[in-house]
């Protein structure tokens, strides 16, 4: 264990393998931080990987009786940080799990630990160890729903987790101030932005601003570098990052309808997108000449296509525009297929189909999920009869096809 502070000390694994890791394989390794609290009270914070699990526990158990830990702080479940936790809460059984509600379900199925065990926080709580106070930010989906991070007041360190993390092995240097070029660190830096983060953009400037409020000396992060000078440089490259975005967005939804349900989805995705800044024009293909709609969806930087099923087919004439999407210079457009039904909803499928034989970029529920992790947005987007109940469904859906176009 190393000191990085008062009382303050990382305890985790350097992992100089090539890492197989969210389909990638990190050449220069990776590290999993954990840090220990040795306060009146004694917290944990993070684990590391579960390939590292059994040499964890058994070196904090050589460092401090882990009968005396008091809390373990859970970030993020993700099991490169979470993994040694089912060990280590049967050794320190005197331990509360510090995590977000979120969070509870998916460590006590992973790690079969029993509820009571938890202790839930939410933002701005405090847990006191003494001399030290842990304060907690939630940080939904950076980068998976459950995720907080975690303030030590008195020192001023922030530990984010996956957040400002790097994915480099070093057995030497720790934090970027041993390291005779402190820069040579951003491209990796960067990298791990974009790679971990940027599907996720939309929840970065809340986090900054959260961030912000706080008085930071140093950053602790669960890969890679401590960042133990110059942390406004690193929140500010995930501000830039996260704040650049296309200018003056067109989008287009196109509807058909029969009664009005297929409309009111519409106008529900219509207002989400107006809320993001966008430009929205909505129209209603019965009532519009088909070369008129063609130029819409040109001029489009993203277009929403909606119908209700009528007989297992798409009602009216967008079938017709569907056509011609083939003719247009339309490859790589973002594009969505939404609309109510009744019992079986063919046709949204097959508008499905018609966006993606035109190459246009339709969003599809496991594209989303294997980019952003988000298990919970459906696409084609598909209501059964009146909307009315699934406004949640549909502003999530307006979101992501939001930032689909915008990015
Ligand atoms: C004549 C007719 C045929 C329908 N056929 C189907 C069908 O084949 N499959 C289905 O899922 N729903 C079917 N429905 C249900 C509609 O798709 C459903 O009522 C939907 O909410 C209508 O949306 P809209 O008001 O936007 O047209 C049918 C409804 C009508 C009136």
């Amino acid at each position: 264990m190393r000191e990085i502070a008062d009382k303050v000390y990382w305890a985790g694994k350097v992992d100089d393998r090539k890492v197989p890791f969210h389909r990638l394989i990190l050449e220069k390794g990776t590290s999993y931080n954990a840090y220990l609290i040795k306060d009146e009270k004694t917290a944990l914070i993070d684990t590391v990987d579960m390939l590292y699990g059994k040499e964890f526990v058994d070196s904090l158990g050589s460092e401090m009786d882990l009968l005396a830990l008091d809390y373990i702080i859970v970030n993020h479940t993700e099991p490169d940080h979470s993994g040694a936790l089912g060990a280590l809460a049967r050794k320190a059984k005197n331990a509360r799990i510090v995590c977000t509600a979120y969070a509870v379900y998916e460590l006590m199925e992973m790690y079969k630990i029993d509820k009571e065990r938890f202790l839930v926080v939410r933002t701005g709580d405090e847990i006191s160890l003494g001399e030290k106070t842990l304060v907690f930010h939630e940080t939904p989906f950076l980068h998976t729903e459950e995720t907080m991070v975690t303030y030590l007041k008195e020192e001023k360190i922030l530990f984010p987790c996956d957040i400002f993390s790097t994915h480099v092995a070093d057995n030497d240097a720790l934090s970027v101030s041993e390291l005779e070029d402190a820069d040579s660190i951003l491209e990796d830096f960067k990298v791990y932005y974009k790679l971990i983060m940027d599907p996720h953009r939309r929840y970065v400037l809340p986090m900054i601003d959260v961030v912000k409020k706080l008085d930071i000396e140093m950053i602790a992060p669960s890969h890679g570098y401590i960042l133990d000078q110059n942390v406004e440089k690193y929140i500010g490259i995930y501000e830039e990052n996260a704040l650049e975005s296309k200018e003056n967005v067109k989008a287009l939804i196109l509807f058909n309808t029969m009664s009005g349900n297929t409309k009111k989805m519409a106008r529900m995705l219509e207002n989400e997108l107006l809320e993001h800044g966008f430009e929205v024009e909505s129209t209603n293909t019965e009532k519009a000449e088909l070369e008129e709609v063609l130029t819409k969806i040109q001029y489009a930087d993203g277009v929403l296509f909606g119908t209700s099923t009528k007989y297992a087919d798409i009602p009216g004439n967008l079938e017709a525009i569907l056509k011609e999407l083939k003719e247009l210079e339309v490859e790589g457009k973002p594009a969505a297929a939404f609309g109510s039904y009744g019992w079986s909803g063919e046709a949204v499928e097959v508008v499905q189909d018609y966006l993606t034989g035109a190459g246009m970029k339709a969003l599809r529920s496991s594209d989303v999920i294997k980019s952003t992790g988000m298990s919970n947005v459906e696409f084609p987007l598909r209501v059964r009869f009146n909307p009315e109940n699934s406004t949640k469904e549909i502003k999530l859906a307006a979101s992501v096809f939001a930032d689909a176009i915008r990015f």
